[in-house]
């Protein structure tokens, strides 16, 4: 099949490799270096499903009509990206892979004619440089729609990768977006202070603000009629008894999605984006909670501060101590 991935970072590179290998024609999309260095030398992915150099097609903009596409930019970027290639998007089905509740909505906006499904990467990969990608923990792609006319199309898309690499269908897409923003409280603390997921779930201070921070999330998506999935380890009941258990007891999540994560040190694709001096997905992640919790005329304090120590961090390119962190908090407590 000719398929399209639009933005070759770390989940879009290993999508496309993958299904290269599994034998489909694929064309990327890339910018600048990245672009170069995948038409000169390929675009090789490591890691938890093996080694593998493709070598798609590659322009800054599609030039090939895909039978089907997948867009794997981060939040931010999607609209401009799906914009720049509406033209080869319309009609066909485009899958949106990206973390935070938006994506699908947007895409939808865009392309009204083009049938849209839902992914959530439930694995980790690190762009490491221009043209290598490092799966450092493997895991299922989630496949879904809350549009019940869409449903066999997001079989078809789930059957189609799930022949280079593994997938999931789910029926309740926005249950699983949700679990995966909860996931995603792991982002913020790497990119604020340098270190890696792993470090700062397991740490006595970091962690307890991360436990707070999930809390409060799921607390806010309870309050707003969420219906958490199941995925990577979370459930609707784990998550209720988190949320009212004491911390101390709330403490034990985060520590098992530490351990949950392996030894390969997980920066996370919001550090990721820090280290290049790109800006971060933070609004959709923590952003997306602050959102929800606004529209429902609550609060999410932890989520909020959160979010603008990672723009402080994006802003300033310094990590903060600690202590600076720990500082904070209190002030907020
Ligand atoms: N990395 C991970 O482990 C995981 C990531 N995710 C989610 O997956 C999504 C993608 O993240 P990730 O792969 O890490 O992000 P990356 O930043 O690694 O990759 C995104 C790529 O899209 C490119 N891009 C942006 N705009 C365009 C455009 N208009 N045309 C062509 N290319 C474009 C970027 O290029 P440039 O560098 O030039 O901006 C970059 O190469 C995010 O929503 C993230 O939260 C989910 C689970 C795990
Ligand atoms: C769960 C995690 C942290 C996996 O890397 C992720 O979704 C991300 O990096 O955005």
């Amino acid at each position: 099949m000719r398929i399209g991935v639009i933005g070759a970072g770390a989940i879009g590179g290993t999508i496309a490799a993958l299904l290269d290998r599994a034998g489909h024609d694929v064309a990327i999309t890339a910018r600048g270096e990245q672009l170069e260095t995948i038409r000169a030398s390929g675009l090789r992915v490591s890691g938890g499903w093996g080694e593998h150099t493709a070598r798609p097609r590659a322009s800054a903009v599609l030039d090939v009509p895909p039978e089907l596409a997948f867009v794997c930019t981060k939040a931010q970027d999607a609209a401009g990206a799906i914009t720049a290639n509406a033209e080869w998007l319309a009609g066909i089905p485009v899958v949106i892979v990206q973390n935070g509740l938006d994506g699908v909505r947007i895409a939808e906006e865009l392309l009204p004619g083009s049938p849209i499904v839902g992914a959530i990467a439930v694995y980790a990969a690190s762009y490491l440089r221009a043209g290598l990608i490092d799966v450092t923990a493997a895991g299922p792609t989630i496949i879904g729609t809350n549009d019940p006319t869409r449903r066999d199309i997001a079989a078809h898309v789930s059957s189609t990768l799930g022949a280079a690499m593994p997938t999931q269908l789910v029926s309740d897409f926005r249950g699983a977006q949700w679990s995966k923003l909860i996931v995603n409280q792991v982002n913020a603390m790497p990119a604020i202070t340098g270190l890696s997921a792993q470090v700062t779930l397991v740490h006595p201070v970091l962690g307890r603000i991360v436990t707070g921070s999930m809390r409060e999330a799921v607390r806010i998506g309870f309050a707003t009629g969420v219906r958490f999935a199941s995925l990577q380890g979370l459930s609707q009941p784990l998550l209720r008894a988190f949320a009212m258990a004491p911390i101390s007891i709330g403490r034990v999540l985060p520590r098992v999605m530490a351990s949950r994560m392996g030894d390969t040190p997980n920066p996370g694709s919001t550090l990721q984006s820090i280290r290049r001096g790109q800006p971060t997905e933070i609004d959709y992640l923590n952003g997306a909670v602050v959102r929800a919790a606004r529209a429902s005329g609550l609060t999410a304090p932890i989520n909020e501060t959160l979010t603008e120590l990672v723009h402080r961090v994006e802003k300033s390119g310094d990590f903060l101590e600690v202590e600076e962190v720990a500082a904070v908090f209190r002030r907020i407590n």
